[in-house]
C-alpha cells in the first residue's frame, strides 16, 4: 500500500497581530507591538503550501481559530455586548485583549501529537491536541484545534481523537514541536522521540532558570499511553535546560527529524550519547535502514544563530529515491555562515540533498518558522482517502484561497485596530465561509 506524510499547515488567521506575548521565545518579544500584515503573511503561508504540494507532497490546510476569543473575556467577567465586551477589555486589560486577539493556532506543530497506525496498538491514527498551558494565548486553542481535527479526520475506523491532557502545568505538552517520529518508511513502525523541558514531579532533577519549560515528563508519558504505544517505539529525552534559557522554547527550534535522519544542534539534548544509542537500537529493531545522526557543533552554528536563523526549524520532506529535502526560512539563506553550511550540507553523505527557501517573515517575526506552521502526519492509502478531501491543497483550493484572504484579510493590523468591533464582524464572515469551503461543519464558537 502507498503510504504518505502528509503536512498539514495552519492558514493564518485574520487577527495575526505582533503582541509580545511569548517570554522564552525571542522573536515574540522582540517585535512586540509592531505593525503586523495579516494579508501578506496568509499569502506567505499559502505560498509554502502550495509549492511543497508542487515538490508532490500531500500538503493539506489547518484551519484558524475564531479570534478574539470573546467566550474568554466573558468568562473572565466583561458583560454585555461584543462591542461592550471589547471596549472594557480594552480599557481595563489591554494585554488581555492583546491575548484573546492571538493568530496563534497557525503554529499547528502546537495543534496536537500525532501517531500514525504503524505504531499504535489499535492500528489507528491517533491525535491529542495539545494543552498549551504555559501561555494563557494558547491555552484556548486545545477545544477548537479538537474540533478542527474531528472534522478533517473524521472516520472511526482509522482515527481516534483524545481530550487534551489536564489543563495544568504539571502536564504542559506542546504537541508535536517536542515529538519527532523516526522511520524506516512511513507505515512501517518507527520510533517516536518525546522531548520535554524539565520533570514536573521531581524538582530534583534539572530545569531551567531563566525561561520556562513549556512540556512536561509526565505529559509525553501521558501521551505515549493514550496513543497505544509500545516501549520498543518510545525514547523520552531531555532538552539541554541550557538552550531553553537562550530562547530555544520548543525543541524543533534547535532539532529536526524524518524517517532516518535526526539533524540537531549538540547543545541541544542532555545524555546525548546515551539516549542516541538507545534511538539506534529500537530504531534497527523496527527498520533496515541506516541510521543518520546529522550534528551541527556550536562552532560552526551557535546557539543563538540557530535561534535567529531558525535553521533547525526547518522541513526534511522526503523527494523519493531515499533523499530528502530541507524547506528552511529566508533568513538561513540571509545569515552566511547558515547558508555556507547548507550549501556544504547538501554535498555530504547523508540523505538531505536540497535546500528550498521560503519566505514566512510575517510568522518569523512571532517565533514561527517553517516546521512550526506545519503538522505531520503519517497516512496511507486508506487513511488519506477517509480524510475530508477539502482541506487538501490543489490548484482549485490554492486560488480560492488566495481570493478568501483577498476578500477578507486586512492590509495592516496594529493595536489601536483591536478596539474595533468591524474586526470581529469580519472575521466570523471569513472564518463562516472557511468552514464551507473547507467542508468543516460548526467548529467555531459563533457558529454553535
Ligand atoms: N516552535 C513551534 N513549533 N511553534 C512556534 C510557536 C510560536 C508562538 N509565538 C507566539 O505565540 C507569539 C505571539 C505574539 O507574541 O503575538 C509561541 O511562542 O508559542
Amino acid at each position: 500500500m502507498k503510504h504518505f506524510e502528509a503536512n498539514f499547515d495552519g492558514l493564518v488567521g485574520p487577527t495575526h497581530n505582533y503582541a509580545g506575548l511569548s517570554v522564552g521565545n525571542v522573536a515574540s518579544l522582540n517585535n512586540a507591538k509592531d505593525t503586523s500584515n495579516p494579508k501578506s503573511a496568509a499569502k506567505q503561508g499559502l505560498q509554502k503550501m502550495k509549492a511543497l504540494h508542487d515538490m508532490g507532497l500531500v500538503q493539506g490546510v489547518l484551519a484558524p481559530h475564531e479570534r478574539p476569543d470573546l467566550d474568554a473575556l466573558r468568562r473572565l467577567g466583561f458583560s454585555g455586548s461584543d462591542t461592550s465586551v471589547l471596549e472594557q477589555a480594552a480599557k481595563q486589560a489591554p494585554q488581555v485583549l492583546r491575548a484573546v486577539y492571538s493568530a496563534s493556532s497557525m503554529w499547528t506543530a502546537n495543534a496536537a501529537t500525532v501517531s500514525p497506525s504503524a505504531d499504535t496498538a489499535d492500528k489507528k491514527v491517533h491525535f491529542t491536541p495539545a494543552n498549551l498551558t504555559n501561555k494563557f494565548h494558547r491555552s484556548l486553542e486545545p477545544e477548537t484545534s479538537g474540533r478542527i481535527l474531528k472534522a478533517m479526520f473524521n472516520n472511526e475506523q482509522h482515527f481516534a481523537h483524545h481530550q487534551h491532557l489536564p489543563d495544568n502545568d504539571h502536564f504542559g505538552d506542546e504537541g508535536a514541536a517536542n515529538h519527532t517520529r523516526l522511520c524506516g518508511e512511513y507505515d512501517q513502525a518507527g520510533v517516536e522521540l518525546f522531548v520535554y523541558g524539565r520533570h514536573a514531579f521531581d524538582s530534583s532533577k534539572p530545569a531551567p532558570v531563566k525561561y520556562p519549560a513549556r512540556h512536561t515528563y509526565e505529559a509525553c508519558e501521558a501521551v505515549s499511553r493514550l496513543h497505544q504505544l509500545d516501549e520498543s517505539g518510545v525514547v523520552y529525552m531531555q532538552q539541554n535546560p541550557d538552550v531553553i534559557d537562550q530562547g530555544v522554547f520548543h525543541n524543533d527550534v534547535i532539532s529536526v527529524g524524518n524517517q532516518n535522519v535526526l539533524f540537531y544542534h549538540e547543545q541541544a539534548f542532555l545524555n546525548t550519547a546515551e539516549k542516541f544509542k538507545e534511538i539506534q537500537s529500537k530504531f534497527a529493531k523496527k527498520s533496515d535502514k541506516e541510521f543518520h545522526f546529522i550534528k551541527v557543533a556550536t562552532d560552526q552554528v551557535s546557539v543563538e544563530q540557530a535561534v535567529k536563523t531558525y535553521l533547525f526549524n526547518t522541513q526534511l520532506v522526503d523527494i523519493g529515491n531515499g533523499h530528502m529535502a530541507i524547506i528552511a526560512p529566508m533568513e538561513c539563506k540571509e545569515n552566511p555562515s547558515v547558508s555556507a553550511y547548507l550549501d556544504n550540507l547538501i554535498t555530504q553523505n547523508t540523505p538531505i540533498k536540497q535546500v528550498n527557501y521560503f519566505d514566512v517573515k510575517q510568522s518569523m517575526r512571532n517565533g514561527g518558522g517553517p516546521a512550526c506552521l506545519r503538522l505531520r502526519v503519517a497516512l496511507n492509502e486508506q487513511e488519506l482517502a477517509a480524510t475530508n478531501q477539502n482541506v487538501l491543497m490543489s490548484e482549485q483550493l490554492f486560488s480560492t484561497l488566495n481570493t478568501w484572504v483577498d476578500k477578507h484579510y486586512r492590509d495592516e493590523l496594529s493595536e489601536s485596530d483591536l478596539r474595533d468591533p468591524m474586526l470581529v464582524i469580519e472575521t466570523r464572515a471569513a472564518l463562516d465561509e472557511l468552514t464551507q469551503i473547507l467542508n468543516l461543519g460548526s467548529v467555531y464558537p459563533f457558529q454553535r
